[in-house]
């Protein structure tokens, strides 16, 4: 397991309208640094609610196209393994967010398997090549060091497909799994490990609302480990940044939530 050079960092918007339009300032900056850096850029997305506001936010922003979108590739951390084009998709929801209103090249979309496509009804063989794919992005790792993962964070704490105390947690072997009887509806998905998670120069820890209160104070509170509080293992080798609104950073300890214990 990758260790964590630095704790996290907290940032508190107002509400989930500013929370969205923030992140996606962010992401612009992200991509943009990262292709001035290295040549191209690299973003893992995720589902969810305020995930895919993100997504409608950057579609829509002024500088998006500061971004050279012919340079980036689009990654997921999960997917639920229904047919293509099922609205329910992380993939559609983002393509109509986003990918469709942008000039990315279609081989830079790496879409998670569909229960439908080429690699079959079960989710394991399509979650197998989806390592591979990963694998030769990643210069001899198993996952590239995306430059930025999104990660949705559940009330019960979860991350991507991972789920608290679930099976797909202990997977330290491969980048990818298959995962079945999530307690989020569809209980068939393919998740990104923490591993992989962990590869990411960056991670973003995105949550809105009261309902997320309590799952974001235990992913920062070091009271119990990744397999009970799957959000507090997903860290960044460079940077881990929880993004919240008011609401969702409303059962943080004063000095987290407004900075004052740096
Ligand atoms: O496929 C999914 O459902 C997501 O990837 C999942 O990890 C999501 O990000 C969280 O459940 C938060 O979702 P909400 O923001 O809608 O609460």
């Amino acid at each position: 397991m990758t260790t964590i050079a630095n704790p996290p960092t907290v940032v508190v918007h107002p509400d989930s309208g500013l929370l969205a339009h923030a992140t996606a300032a962010r992401i612009i900056t992200r991509l943009v640094d990262a292709q001035a850096l290295r040549g191209s850029a690299s973003i893992v997305l995720t589902g969810g609610g305020i995930g895919i506001a993100v997504l409608k936010e950057l579609a829509a922003a002024p500088a998006r196209d500061a971004v050279d979108w012919q340079r980036v590739d689009v990654w997921w951390g999960d997917e639920r393994f229904l047919p293509t084009g099922d609205p329910e998709r992380n993939e559609t929801q983002a393509r109509a967010a986003l990918l469709d209103h942008i000039a990315l090249p279609a081989d830079r979309v790496h879409a998670m398997p569909a229960s439908d496509g080429a690699d079959g009804p079960e989710p394991e063989p399509g979650a197998a090549r989806y390592a591979e794919e990963l694998r030769a992005a990643a210069d001899g790792a198993d996952s590239p060091s995306f430059d930025v993962c999104l990660l949705g964070v559940g009330p019960d704490t979860h991350v991507a497909s991972l789920f608290p105390e679930h099976p797909a947690l202990r997977e330290t072997g491969q980048a990818v799994v298959a995962v079945h009887d999530s307690p989020k509806p569809p209980p068939t998905r393919v998740s990104l490990t923490l591993p992989a998670i962990r590869a990411s120069r960056e991670v973003w820890l995105l949550a809105s609302g009261t309902g997320k209160a309590e799952a974001v104070r235990l992913a920062l509170a070091k009271e119990a480990g990744p397999l009970e509080v799957p959000a507090a293992g997903a860290r960044g080798r460079s940077r881990t940044l929880f993004l919240l609104d008011a609401e969702a950073a409303g059962a943080l300890p004063e000095e987290l939530r407004t900075g004052a214990g740096g």
